[in-house]
């Protein structure tokens, strides 16, 4: 039995930091385990210009410099002076093509953010279709710059639980035929549809998967009690679509990567007659998909999944230095600090088998 886990490190492909008074503790729980994190723009209001997204990345940069393991604390050892935010732009239907070529070439962006309107939390501004941004979409193909999307139709009647799934036959399907070239990440997948579609596409068309999603079913939100902890977006399956997504994150395909979603929320906001959509999971990010490749026995395919596929995709090198976990009992804190607010992670309280050491720098040198 495998007891220690040594893999490179490993970025996030998929993550919320918010802003304010949140970005310290957003941001130093993200860099206590990953290098690379490509930040989503889905603030109040979005990020919608390279040069809004340099005054964001200039915010995360500040206070990583401020979080715990930085230079200007000595005291521990993760290397949060080390993250990298990787920018993204929020696609709207007055996005110009011009523009969002220019924040890719000077690197100001690395990818743009679909959300259809009104299909999860602050995409009030979102694409209302995808014919008003045509032009944009024409211009990414020629340069590469990936689409990320959430892959949900708004339409108020298809069923909740239908909503990936159709998004993919009326939207996505489409979108790939008109644009074949054109890099896509559909993100936090749900489905076994989502898995078949991935794998079907081309080698430009891949997929990030969610901890929640790989843990997690809809049985755990609403058996016994309805749990507005487990509620986030796209919204957990039933457990044949979670089975499928364990196979595909532990298949060992290149087209499937971690992206965690890590979307807090204050515990208010969640548990209200009207709660939030998203899961908090950064500081116990590679705990939980650490215990899901054990249960399937693919612990030796986790460092693809975590450290190479993504950077892969994105043509970044991987990481040089390397992260260790260890099998031992770790409970999750029943809340922790987001600024002034107080949150609540996945699965607190819980014990799950697998611990992360705060790792030394030593081990890139080896
Ligand atoms: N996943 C979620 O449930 N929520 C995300 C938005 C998103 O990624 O869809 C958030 O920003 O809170
Ligand atoms: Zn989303
Ligand atoms: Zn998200």
């Amino acid at each position: 039995m495998t007891d220690l886990i040594r893999i490179r490190r490993p970025d996030d492909w998929h993550l919320h930091l918010r802003d304010g008074p949140a970005l310290a503790d957003t941001v130093a729980a993200t860099a206590a385990q990953f290098h690379r994190a490509i930040v989503m723009p889905n603030l109040v209001p979005p990020v919608t210009t390279g040069d809004q997204a340099d005054a964001y990345k200039a915010r995360i940069m500040a206070a990583a410099q401020a979080a715990p393991g930085s230079p200007a604390d000595s005291a521990r050892s993760a290397p949060a002076s080390l993250f990298t935010p990787l920018m993204t732009l929020y696609l709207t239907d007055t996005s110009q093509p011009e523009l969002v070529r220019a924040a890719f070439e000077s690197g100001q962006a690395v990818a743009c953010k679909l959300y259809p309107a009104g299909a999860t939390t602050n995409s009030d501004s979102g694409v209302t279709g995808l014919e008003r941004i045509a032009d944009v979409l024409a211009v990414m193909q020629d340069i590469g710059m990936p689409l990320l999307i959430h892959g949900e139709v708004t339409d108020a009647n298809i069923d909740i639980f239908d909503r990936e799934q159709v998004f993919i036959e009326r939207t996505l399907r489409p979108l790939c035929q008109r644009y074949p070239q054109l890099r896509v990440v559909l993100e936090h997948i749900t489905t076994s549809d989502a898995v078949d579609f991935v794998r079907s596409a081309g080698p430009h068309v891949a997929a990030t998967i969610t901890a929640h999603h790989l843990h997690c079913n809809r049985n755990h939100m609403l058996a016994g009690g309805i749990r507005p902890h487990y509620f986030c977006l796209p919204i957990l399956k039933r457990s044949s679509h979670q089975m499928a997504l364990r196979e595909a994150a532990t298949s060992g395909s290149p087209k499937f990567f971690l992206g965690t979603d890590s979307a807090p929320h204050a515990v208010g906001a969640k548990e209200s007659a009207c709660g939030c959509a998203g899961c908090y999971t950064a500081p116990l990010a590679m705990q939980l998909y650490a215990t899901v490749f054990d249960e399937m026995n693919a612990l030796d395919r986790l460092e693809g999944f975590a450290s190479r596929f993504g950077a892969d995709f994105y043509g970044l090198p991987v990481n040089e230095d390397f992260i260790t976990l260890q099998r031992r009992p770790w409970t999750i804190p029943d809340a922790m600090a987001l600024g002034a607010a107080e949150i609540r992670p996945l699965l607190a309280g819980q014990t799950l088998e697998w611990t992360f050491e705060t790792d030394s720098m030593e081990d890139s040198n080896e």
